[in-house]
């Protein structure tokens, strides 16, 4: 194991701690754990960092309380329409990068070089998947920065709307033949993502994969089979 991966151990941990905080007091983690409050609380803070052995230890003992989906799953907040605020899950940069960090490990050896999503929401979660990857997200936007010499731009029109959207991004940002992995927080018609990929065809790249927080209905089915590529998203509604 190199130091890189040494660090990335301890630090996952303190990342579950930090998650696990929230619906858990010091007390009920100390039982969890066997470790005294006083030493969870030194890593929640940063202020020690434990060795890789106990890294190890708390991970195994913390993961039954700790499931990624579910834990997305109940902070959805839903309004009297059924619609849901993810506000709550894309704010929660510790739980984001734990996500992110097992979207990665799927594609770590498929050679993809950039992250591609959608403004706004998309964003944190690509940026955290981009990290792990150890590559550069790039975003398209619904309007036309100034100071870009050359656009690709596709129009399309998102499912709620009954209106043209165009998203836009600036044409350095992929280049010809790069190996794309498409990030979205939410998927519903799948509208936003197919413009994504017209935008990969654009500049000649390749869309390897897409990764949603959220799904609804059986859209990711849909584009798997479209598109002949691995389509996942965390919870399914
Ligand atoms: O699958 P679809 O039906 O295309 O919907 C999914 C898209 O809708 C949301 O973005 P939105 O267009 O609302 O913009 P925002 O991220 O700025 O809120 C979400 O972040 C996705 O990008």
């Amino acid at each position: 194991m190199n130091q890189l991966e040494a660090m990335k151990e301890k630090i996952k941990v303190i990342r579950m701690l930090r998650v696990l905080k929230k619906s858990y007091t010091y007390e009920e983690l100390s039982k969890i754990t066997g470790l005294p409050i006083t030493v969870l609380n030194r890593y929640v803070r940063g202020k020690v960092l434990p060795s890789v052995e106990r890294a190890r230890e708390l991970t195994e003992k913390l993961s039954p309380y700790l499931n990624l989906e579910d834990e997305v799953r109940r902070r959805l907040k839903y309004d009297s329409f059924g619609f849901f605020d993810t506000m709550s899950v894309l704010s929660d940069t510790n739980l984001l990068a734990l996500i992110a960090e097992e979207v990665a490990l799927r594609y770590m050896k498929t050679g993809v070089g950039k992250v591609l999503t959608a403004a706004t929401d998309g964003i944190p979660l690509a940026v955290q998947i981009a990290n792990e990857l150890g590559i550069d997200v790039v975003y398209a936007k619904k309007k036309k920065e100034v100071g870009v010499d050359k656009f690709y731009e596709i129009n399309y029109v998102p499912s709620a709307s009954g209106s043209i959207t165009t998203l836009y991004l600036p044409a350095w940002a992929l280049k010809k033949g790069e190996r794309v992995l498409i990030v979205d927080d939410v998927i519903r018609s799948g509208e936003t993502q197919k413009a994504l990929i017209e935008l990969c065809k654009q500049a000649d790249a390749t869309p390897v994969g897409m990764f949603f927080l959220i799904s609804v209905g059986d859209i990711v089915d849909k584009l798997k089979e479209e598109y002949n590529i691995p389509v996942d998203a965390l919870v399914r509604l």
